[in-house]
């Protein structure tokens, strides 16, 4: 059953695309489809298809483990998650020392709840901790199937702790992984699973990977992470004609607790996004290995397995960014953007530029590098981010966000045909510096909306150094500066001789000028910056 159900008007204000054509003009329609089991919303006929994981498992107080870190991992792979709890431990990085499990009638309704509402494309189970509940789930799929079930056969924790006793392994076998498309257990899972065997080596991950899918499952992942005297972790793939290992570094820290649960809950995620069984386990276990690589010195409690952290990709923006301080707009008083193509004329490195013009009282720096090779840009960009961070003076790098990001930049500078900077925003994340070029108030507003932190407006002056350059004057200047509460650096034709006639322009929000020729285009850049910042120091003050 398809039926097109009713066609609503959402307010454009609701979406921040600036660049809509239809945004100003049509109230955006949302077309809401509803399908046997399923919602879904198009905009404009696009449908904004969301990968969704449901997780069964249980709780874990610690945050480590257990539907915590099932939930993490779906959010640090950018799939939703939903969750139904089967039990509530009591746990922290010394052990479990409670659990209580949720009586089956409960998960049962948890089940209902999720499966009758939402479109679940993938199901990850953890801790399933009485036969009872491992009826019910198994009762659940049948009513509503989904198109991937991942089962994580969490028997035994990472302390050591029994989270689901030999009274649940009859109902696994028998029922549970005859739906599995893929189950991970571990050396010590799969040896329970077994009926004891112990597995101490990759020859023995082998053959319990074929015993195990013997029961049922379409795929067994048999992981080694727990085999002793390996430098690295091989797991044992076998998808029941080939069998594959894979082997990542061996991350020698404490912190490995919630590593089964991610690892399931990634492969879940990587499969609601569309990759094969074999993709998924790859891109999970480099996951895995790099959140464990940046997590190694973590110090979260006073056990012995500490939790690690999802969202590595954050630790940039958080206590090991190099970045100064939060952004000041006074910082823009004098910012130097630098040109290649002036340093050639005059046969100077980027690095040399940089520094002279810091020395010369630049207060912030743009690499704008238009026409250097990438390894030459990323490579310049990490040693002006030393300079300029001995003298703590923030580094934006022009237009190349990749760049910014691999070299750890305070921030990025973009125009109207850049990446969109909400997208920077996205990218860099909450701390970095956005800036965005605007020419006209729309484009000032959006930029506020799309949460840069300063404005570029220009060119105020006719200038050489950009193409085809349109001017705005300083009334357009006035303007920009108007219709926005955003910090905002004149641009275009400035030095010397007119960088009092931008200062005296009475708004607040003019913070400074952005120049390239005044000074790299001169014989001493140290000179021609030092002139420049003591002109406009005078005329801030004169501002105050
Ligand atoms: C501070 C500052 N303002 C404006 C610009 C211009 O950026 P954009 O419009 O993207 O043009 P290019 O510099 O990329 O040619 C800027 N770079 N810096
Ligand atoms: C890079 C740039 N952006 C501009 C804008 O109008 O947004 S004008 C410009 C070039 C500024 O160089 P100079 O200081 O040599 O005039
Ligand atoms: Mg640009």
């Amino acid at each position: 059953m398809n039926e097109l159900c009713h066609i609503r008007s959402i307010p454009s204000s609701c979406f921040c695309s600036p660049n809509s054509k239809t945004s100003q003009k049509n109230p955006r329609q949302a077309l809401v489809k509803v399908q046997a089991n399923r919602v879904s919303i198009s905009m404009h006929n696009s449908e904004m298809k969301v990968p969704h994981v449901l997780t069964v498992a249980g709780s874990d107080s610690g945050g480590g483990a257990g539907i915590q870190a099932d939930l993490k991992a779906c959010a640090a792979r950018r799939v939703y998650c939903s969750t139904v709890i089967t039990a509530v431990t009591a746990q922290n990085t010394v052990g479990v020392q409670g659990v209580d499990i949720v009586p089956e009638e409960f998960v049962a309704e948890q089940l209902r709840s999720v499966l009758s509402d939402m479109h679940v494309d993938v199901v990850k189970t953890g801790m399933l901790p009485s036969p009872g509940i491992v009826k019910v789930l198994c009762q659940s799929l049948r009513e509503f199937p989904v198109r991937a079930l991942v089962v994580d056969p969490v028997m035994v924790s990472t302390s050591g702790d029994v989270l689901s006793g030999p009274s649940v392994l009859a109902g696994f076998r028998e029922e549970l992984l005859p739906l599995a498309d893929i189950v991970t257990p571990n050396i010590k899972e799969a040896a329970v699973l077994l009926g004891g065997v112990p597995l101490r080596s990759v020859s023995d991950m082998r053959a319990a990977a074929k015993l195990i899918r013997d029961m049922g499952p379409r795929n067994v992942l048999v992981k080694g992470g727990d085999l002793p005297d390996s430098s690295d972790s091989t797991d044992v793939l076998f998808d029941g004609e080939e069998f594959y290992e894979l082997r990542s570094s061996r991350v020698n820290t404490r912190n490995t607790h919630g590593t089964g649960c991610t690892l399931a809950s990634c492969i879940a995620a990587e499969l609601a996004k569309g990759s094969s069984i074999l993709e998924a386990v790859r891109a999970s276990k480099r996951f895995i290995e790099t959140a464990l690589d940046y997590s190694k010195d973590l110090v979260i409690g006073n056990g012995t397995q500490g939790p690690f952290d999802h969202f590595f990709a954050l630790k940039n923006i958080s206590q090991n960014s190099t970045r100064q301080d939060k952004f000041n707009p006074n910082d823009l008083l004098l910012y130097a953007v630098t040109d290649s193509r002036m340093n050639r004329k005059w046969g100077r490195s980027i690095l040399d530029a940089v520094k002279a013009a810091i020395e010369g009282g630049a207060t912030i720096v743009q690499l704008r590098e238009k026409d250097v090779e990438t390894q030459e840009f990323l490579d310049a960009a990490k040693v002006c981010l030393e300079v300029c961070h001995s003298y703590g003076v923030p580094l934006i790098i022009n237009d190349r966000i990749d760049v910014a990001l691999a070299c750890d930049a305070d921030g990025v500078h973009v125009g109207q045909s850049d990446m969109p900077a909400h997208v920077a925003r996205t990218l860099l994340g909450p701390e970095k510096i956005v800036g965005v070029s605007c020419k006209t108030p729309e484009q000032a507003q959006q930029a506020w909306i799309d949460g840069a932190d300063y404005i570029g407006c220009g060119g105020v002056y006719p200038t050489t150094t950009k193409e085809n350059n349109s001017t705005v004057g300083l009334d357009g200047l006035k303007e920009v500066c108007l219709a926005s509460k955003l910090p905002v650096v004149a641009i275009g034709g400035i030095g010397p001789s007119n960088a009092h006639s931008i200062m005296e322009i009475d708004v607040p929000n003019l913070k400074g000028v952005a120049v390239v020729s005044a000074l790299f285009d001169r014989e001493c850049i140290l000179t021609a910056t030092r002139n420049l910042h003591s002109l406009l120091s005078e005329a801030a003050k004169l501002k105050k």
